[in-house]
């Protein structure tokens, strides 16, 4: 209760993941081990305005999240996501893309590209209300709120996939962690790149724009197949593919 979230007059209560869904992934186990199992974010998935929208967005395999995580520190660390992977579409070498938006508050956005079981690029992009952020075939992903304010995002996402926890679990959390001191390296990982750092921008190729609410995209959704076909848009991924 007091969680629920209005979109277009609906109310909808979301996925709660708690502290301990993360046990894995926290940097401070000691600390971990002595707290109760608190909430820690919201997520409020398969959203649209009416039946209308609805079916448009099912029958292009998509679907429309809105996450809200509230500022917290997990022991020396900024609550996060627990962070994922996604699958490769089928017949092909290239797993699904995800697109962000941030609507209220500011989140650093944590990617890491695995290749071979070697992590070959970390990118972090630090974006504000308004700004989008492309999730590239190949890349897992954490969101981490490192403000004093609630982050309220949105994401756009093929529907027909389950995300891969277990590569980022069974390494206890990211390439990185961020603590009160900055990143860190997570040492479980072998060999890790330096975090290039990306500013969000606009795709006009696909028709998005920062500072557009991008649940628009319904009213153009073909628009968005770049998330469905990732393979069919090297317009978009071409130059991420290739990194
Ligand atoms: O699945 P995680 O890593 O907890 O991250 C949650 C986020 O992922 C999504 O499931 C989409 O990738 C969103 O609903 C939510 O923002």
């Amino acid at each position: 209760m007091g969680n629920e979230l209005e979109f277009y007059g609906k109310t909808h209560s979301p996925d709660i993941r708690m502290l301990h869904d993360m046990d894995e992934v926290v940097h401070d186990q000691a600390w971990l081990r002595s707290q109760d199992n608190i909430e820690l974010y919201y997520m409020y998935r398969d959203l649209s305005a009416n039946g209308d929208d609805h079916k448009k967005i099912v029958d292009n395999r998509l679907r429309y999240d809105i996450t809200i995580i509230p500022p917290a520190m997990l022991s020396d660390e900024y609550v996060k996501t627990a962070g994922h992977y996604h699958p490769a579409v089928e017949g092909h070498n290239l797993s699904y893309a995800e697109l962000y938006q941030v609507l209220e508050g500011k989140a650093t956005y944590l990617l890491q590209k695995a290749e071979h079981g070697k992590i070959v690029d970390v990118i972090v992009y630090e974006a504000t209300a308004g700004d989008l952020v492309l999730v590239p075939p190949g890349y897992g992903h954490i969101t981490i709120n490192k403000t004093q304010e609630t982050l309220k995002m949105a994401n756009w996402v093929c529907r027909d996939f389950s995300s891969l926890y277990d590569p980022i679990k069974k390494l206890s959390g990211g390439a990185y962690y961020l603590l009160k001191d900055g990143f860190v390296k997570n040492p479980e990982y072998l060999s890790v790149p330096g975090i290039r750092y990306e500013e969000p921008h606009d795709y006009p190729e696909a028709g998005l724009f920062c500072g557009t609410d991008m649940y628009v995209m319904v009213k153009e959704i073909e628009k968005l197949d770049f998330l469905v076909h990732p393979q069919d848009h090297p317009e978009i991924f071409g130059q991420v593919i290739s990194v």
